[in-house]
């Protein structure tokens, strides 16, 4: 099927000027490819700061204006410019952002999930989409302040998916949702990817990510480090990188046993594979190569010089 987002070679750069003289280029994203279908669910798993949020602002044309871009975004088979993102955002494609700062804080919440819209059905669908989540009707005569900070998330959801979207971005959609309202949410993700939306699911929750996704990017630093089917999560073996090895090991149903150290920040990364510092397989061509690219690998894509190479016992 043809995808209906298509990420190519995307990399995002920070101008920075120190002292306000000497410029420097901050590197947060690099190279980073990735595909969505209709029908279905990507989710891109990070940790804190690996660059998910601005994949995210990426996609709806929104990147701070002290940030360049390069690399392809393609939407329905077409370049996805500036003007068309400002075009679809809101219509065909949908942010879920991962800050509820992202409410105008002077409107009421009614207009907001309404979009400016007025035909005959909008008050209909915004009604039904308040109520799946469990929202009177009397929020929409509410302003922003009124309200608790889990009913300003699900007003942020409710308000995405009121028009049918053909292409959501959710960003940390359930923080400070409870396991069960967190399920519903992504129960209902599962419904509008059957009536032909994409989805990319952004979370630094592996173990959430992996009971709706149908594939999983990692990222670690700024990169997809491997792109999966997410049924290769049920054995290690399928795995391809140490470091999607790593997170697997991690989570509770296999142990909790999180590897020591932490990603490198951006602008301290030196030449070489970016995880080098973490693992336990690196070699000196790991540390020395110039740029480790995206591969496919049994079914899957991996950025490492000796995917799927034995664990050292
Ligand atoms: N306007 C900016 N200027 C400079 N650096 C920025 C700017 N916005 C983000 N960054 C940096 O880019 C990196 C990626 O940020 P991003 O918000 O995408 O991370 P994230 O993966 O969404 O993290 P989190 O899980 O905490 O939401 C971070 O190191 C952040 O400090
Ligand atoms: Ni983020």
């Amino acid at each position: 099927m043809e995808p209906i987002l298509e990420i190519s070679h995307l990399s995002i750069t920070f101008i920075q000027y120190e002292r306000g003289i000497h410029k420097r280029e901050l590197p947060v994203i690099k190279d980073l490819s990735l595909q969505i279908e209709p029908g279905q669910i990507v989710a891109a798993v990070g940790a804190s700061g690996s660059g998910k949020s601005l994949l995210a602002h990426s996609i709806l044309g929104i990147l701070p204006y002290n940030s360049r871009m390069s690399g392809t975004l393609k939407y329905d088979g077409r370049p996805l410019t500036q003007e068309r993102a400002e075009a679809l955002r809101g219509r065909e494609i949908m942010l879920i952002p991962q800050g509820v700062t992202y409410l105008d804080p002077l409107m009421k919440i009614g207009p907001q999930i309404r979009k400016g819209k007025r035909d005959a059905g909008i008050r209909e669908r915004c009604r039904a989409a308040l109520k799946r989540y469990e929202l009177k009707e009397e929020i929409e005569e509410q302003y922003p302040f009124e309200i608790s900070g889990g009913m300003a998330r699900r007003v942020l959801i409710a308000s995405a998916v009121t028009e049918s979207p053909r292409l959501i971005i959710a960003d940390e959609p359930t923080p400070g949702l409870d396991k069960k309202a967190a399920g519903r949410i992504l129960g209902h993700f599962r419904e509008l990817a059957e009536e032909g939306a994409g989805i990319l699911f952004i979370t630094h929750d592996l173990e959430l990510a992996l009971t709706v996704a149908d594939r999983v990017a990692v990222f670690y630093a700024g990169e997809t480090i491997e792109e999966a089917d997410a049924s290769d999560f049920k054995d290690v073996e399928k795995l391809r990188h140490p470091f999607t090895k790593s997170l697997w090991h991690a989570m509770p149903e296999h142990g909790f046993h999180p590897i020591p150290g932490s990603q490198p920040y951006p602008g301290t990364m030196a030449k070489g594979c970016p995880f080098a510092r973490q693992c336990r397989k690196c070699t000196i061509l790991c540390r020395e190569a110039d740029q480790i690219s995206l591969k496919p690998y049994r079914g899957g894509l991996v950025r490492c010089l000796y995917p799927g190479k034995e664990e050292a016992k």
